[in-house]
């Protein structure tokens, strides 16, 4: 019982800062998009599970520095594996990409069906919770905020 929890929890146990310490000289600075990253969480409520997707873009800083794809992926990973609210785990994953890649932009869009509104309380199967976070450029430029909105949407 105690190692499951410390396997759910696992989040707890690892800096998020750390993640993104892997940074690449890239001259890059148009959008990065990961899309579809599956997630898994615990409401901090009920401690029941909600999962979906995560997709997160950026659009690197004046140096031009990416950082790995599979980062974006892991950030998701640390900050779920702990009992969360979805909207907490949306900004947390869209500030710390702006703190640690002091990028030009960043948004953040996550989806996600939560057990403790489908197996107890309303009962409701399939409802879907969509937030994001928009930070810099994704925020104030309404192209920027489209073409990521279009390629996130784009199936
Ligand atoms: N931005 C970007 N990153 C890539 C690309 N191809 C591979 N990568 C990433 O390059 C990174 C290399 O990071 P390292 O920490 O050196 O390698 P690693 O230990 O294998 O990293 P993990 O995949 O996180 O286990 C990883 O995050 C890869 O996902 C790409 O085309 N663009």
């Amino acid at each position: 019982m105690a190692r499951a929890y410390a396997e759910l929890f696992a989040g707890l146990r690892v800096d998020p800062a750390k993640v993104l310490t892997t940074t690449f000289e890239a001259n890059h600075e148009e959008l990065v998009l990961v899309r579809d990253i599956e997630l898994m969480s615990l409401c901090e409520h009920h401690l029941l599970p909600f999962k979906g997707v995560a997709h997160i873009g950026y659009i690197p800083g004046v140096d031009g520095r990416i950082t790995g794809l599979s980062k974006l992926a892991r950030l998701v990973e640390v900050f779920a594996r702990r009992p969360q609210v979805q909207e907490r785990l949306t900004s947390q994953i869209a500030d710390l990409l702006m703190e640690k890649l002091a990028p030009r932009g960043v948004i953040v869009v996550l989806e996600c069906e939560h057990m403790c509104m489908e197996m107890r309380g309303i009962r409701k199967v399939g409802a879907r919770t969509v937030t994001s976070a928009v930070r810099g450029a994704c925020q104030s430029d309404g192209k920027v905020r489209a073409e990521a909105m279009a390629l996130i949407n784009a199936r």
